[in-house]
């Protein structure tokens, strides 16, 4: 019994010396911590979601918005947003942004819309809390594998948002990338956009690769800055126009993106590869 008590004794005093030694423990500590108090927040959300809204439910999102916003101090990040007179746009929208890593959920949750709620990939309904909380909050799934699938899932969306005044946050990469440059866009979004005639909002993340170094397996304290740019109109585009308008819309976030990750660069000293 007594040598059971000394066990988290021990763990109190081991881990602060590991956290102040080892930055790769710090690593796996904080991302160990984080997907372990996502699993964690998400479980007592799910309640509350189903008492306020009985099920799936898009108002579920202001739940969850206010349950991980307090997420980025325990990890130790600082989000600088710039550009918020952009989303004050009535009516239902696309926001479309970069996607580096799971953390993105937290600059997500940073300046989402009220009404407003994502695509993800389908995987994602089977991790645990986290999965049904995503489903509760009105996540649309889609099967990445199957195009035909997934462009008839988001022809379904593209009603809904008129039908029900919702936006929705499209990650247009389509995959998580943390390369320093963003991923050629897939169609989507903007088709997305332009079957609903709703206007596009590009929101940039900056590289996270001034705190966060996967190879390298370092997890420091960070600032990431959220650019929202000036939403794009699509009114009287069609199907035709889908790619010039991804073009535009990648030519602008790239240029955002290399100027606010440069800048965090400068004020923190180099990118260490
Ligand atoms: C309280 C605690 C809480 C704790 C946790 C809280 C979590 C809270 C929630 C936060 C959730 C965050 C979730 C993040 C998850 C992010 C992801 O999962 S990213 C991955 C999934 N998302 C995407 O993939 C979206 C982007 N992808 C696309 O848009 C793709 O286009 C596609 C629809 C998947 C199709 O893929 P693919 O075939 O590879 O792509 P294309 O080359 O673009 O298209 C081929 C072809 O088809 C045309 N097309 C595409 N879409 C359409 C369409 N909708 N309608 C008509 N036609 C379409 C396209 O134009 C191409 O044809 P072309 O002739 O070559 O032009
Ligand atoms: C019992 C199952 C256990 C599963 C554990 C994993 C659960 C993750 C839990 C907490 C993390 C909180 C944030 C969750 C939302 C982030 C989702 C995300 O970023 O998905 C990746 C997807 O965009 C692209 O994936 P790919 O790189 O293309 O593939």
């Amino acid at each position: 019994m007594d040598v059971l008590w000394m066990i988290p004794l021990l763990l109190l005093m081991i881990i602060p010396l590991l956290m102040c030694t080892s930055s790769t423990f710090v690593f796996y500590f904080k991302k160990f911590f984080y997907v372990a108090w996502m699993m964690v927040l998400a479980l007592i959300a799910i309640p509350l979601c189903i008492l306020k809204s009985g099920g799936r439910d898009i108002e579920n999102m202001r739940i969850i918005r206010f349950m991980v916003r307090h997420v980025k101090y325990l990890l130790g990040l600082r989000f600088e947003v710039s550009g918020w007179e952009h989303l004050q746009t009535e009516g239902p929208y696309v926001v479309i942004s970069n996607h580096q890593s799971s953390l993105d959920v937290l600059g997500l949750m940073e300046i989402l819309p009220d009404r407003c709620t994502t695509i993800a990939k389908k995987e994602l309904v089977y991790a645990g809390t986290v999965g049904l909380i995503c489903w509760l909050g009105g996540i649309v799934f889609i099967n990445r594998k199957k195009t035909s699938d997934a462009k008839s899932v988001m022809a379904d969306a593209a009603k809904t948002m008129l039908d029900d005044q919702i936006r929705l946050w499209v990650f247009p990469e389509g995959t998580r990338n943390q390369n320093g440059d963003l991923l050629p866009f897939k169609k989507g979004a903007f088709h997305l956009a332009v079957q609903a005639q709703v206007p596009i909002i590009p929101v940039v993340f900056s590289s996270y690769s001034n705190f966060y170094l996967r190879k390298e397996k370092q997890f420091k304290s960070g600032v990431i800055r959220l650019k929202i740019l000036p939403k794009i109109e699509t009114k009287g585009m069609t199907s035709d126009d889908v790619s010039s308008l991804s073009d535009k819309s990648f030519d602008l976030m790239r240029a955002a993106f290399l100027d606010i990750s440069d800048s965090i660069t400068r004020s923190n000293g180099p990118v260490r590869h």
